[in-house]
């Protein structure tokens, strides 16, 4: 069985993330640009904070690829951070004279954990009193390195298998698109070019509103992101054990992007509260006699395999932490009660967070489509899955 795997390493405020992706077959076209684009992608969105209007994202590829295609070795891509000049004291690998140390203001613990960041248990579980430490890590921005990959995983599943990609954003704080409002695989241009990426113009005035108050307010907003992936075949994934399902593997991956809480497939929670004879997408013959639904309330995935129809997934984003009017805390120096530390941070990440979501996506598919028509090269890997769906249109 083929097996996909991907890591990060890197600190928010460290010289650069990295990401190695191995288990892609050989022959995947992939360029400096098409990662740079995906990256500039993410720092889209009305309610970004500071970093992201200078944050250049500075893509380099270290392994893996040669003259435009991948080699069949691990994919290795580092992502820059801009502002390592003014860090690389304080985030330095080696030992600094303690001195030196001491007279940099952007090395002063962070005593006051904020609520609802990973500060206070991850101070308490590595044994810091420190909060810098933790969120350099624990920071989104490790997401960046994620979508470097996540790209690499994009193309090769639409040129293996003309699997296309697509999210958006469905609401913001109290602010909705109205049901029904679903990009087609082509609508990525349309949906980044909305400040954000909601495809329903009346919704998205009312989703920058909401942002404008929360930021005046001195608060943060969260929402729900949707995902959708066109040209699935069906049987990725399987019912055979709760780990091999490709809606646990999606949710787990969904459910691994900071700040995300909640993860629903087609109508998800909307189904626990109607009947069967509404719930399920009944199964027809179209005119050209291939079998399709009537409906999309599954979201694409029966069984843990997705049915050959688009997939549909929802995640569920908390409002960020890094709350500017601050929240209760205590100063883990002294015991004493305190207000949270604050630095410049999003308003609202959402629109952003539906780029990690769509990364994210593309890495488990490709997985589970390695897992399922295997192949070194693209060619043999696409020469498998066309000949599974040719069997399956004879049957
Ligand atoms: C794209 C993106 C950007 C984020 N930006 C910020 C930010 O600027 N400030 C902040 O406090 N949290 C931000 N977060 C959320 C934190 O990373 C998150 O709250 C933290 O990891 C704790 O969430 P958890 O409990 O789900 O792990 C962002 C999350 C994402 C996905
Ligand atoms: C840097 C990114 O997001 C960051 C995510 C983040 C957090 O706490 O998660 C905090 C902020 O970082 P900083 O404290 O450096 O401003 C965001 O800017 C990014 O997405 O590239």
């Amino acid at each position: 069985m083929s097996t996909l795997r991907w890591l990060t390493a890197g600190e928010s405020h460290g010289p650069a993330l990295t990401a190695v992706l191995e288990g892609l077959p050989a022959g995947v076209e992939i360029s400096t640009k098409a990662v740079a684009d995906s990256l500039a992608r993410r720092r889209l969105g009305h309610g970004r904070g500071a970093r992201m209007a200078f944050e250049r994202d500075e893509v380099t590829f270290l392994g893996g690829v040669r003259h435009g295609l991948t080699q069949g070795g691990p994919v290795s891509i580092q992502v820059g951070n801009t502002e390592w000049p003014k860090w690389q004291t304080v985030m330095a690998a080696d030992g600094v004279d303690p001195e030196v140390l001491a007279g940099r203001a952007r090395n002063a613990p962070l005593s006051r954990p904020r609520p609802g960041h990973a500060d206070l248990a991850g101070m308490q579980k590595y044994g810091f009193d420190d909060a810098r430490p933790v969120l350099e890590r624990a920071s989104a921005r490790e997401t960046a390195a994620r979508v470097a990959v996540g790209e690499v995983a994009r193309a090769f599943l639409a040129q293996a298998y003309g699997i296309t990609i697509v999210s958006h954003v469905v609401s913001l704080g109290g602010a909705a698109a109205p049901e029904g409002v679903v990009p087609g695989p082509d609508d990525t241009d349309r949906v980044d070019a909305d400040p954000v990426r909601c495809l329903d113009p009346e919704a998205s005035a009312a989703m920058v509103a909401e942002v404008d108050r929360a930021h005046e307010n001195g608060d943060t907003l969260g929402g729900v992101v949707e995902v959708l992936a066109y040209g699935l075949p069906p049987g990725l994934g399987s019912y055979v054990h709760g780990d091999r399902r490709i809606d646990s593997r999606l949710a787990a991956a969904l459910m691994g992007i900071q700040a995300i809480k909640g993860v629903e497939f087609g109508d998800g929670f909307g189904l626990a509260k109607v009947p069967g004879s509404l719930a399920h997408d009944e199964i027809e013959r179209d005119g050209d006699g291939a079998v399709r639904r009537r409906t999309a309330r599954s979201g694409g995935v029966e069984g843990g395999m997705t049915t050959g129809e688009p997939l549909r997934v929802r995640a569920a984003m908390k409002p960020i932490a890094t709350v500017p009017r601050a929240l209760a805390t205590i100063d883990v120096a002294t015991g004493e009660p305190a207000v949270a530390h604050h630095q410049r941070s999003d308003v609202c990440a959402v629109p952003a967070a539906a780029v990690v979501a769509e990364a994210m996506t593309a890495l488990v598919l490709a997985h589970a489509a390695l897992e399922k028509f295997g192949g070194d090269s693209l060619a043999e890997t696409a020469r498998n899955h066309r000949g599974y769906l040719e069997n399956l249109a004879v049957r």
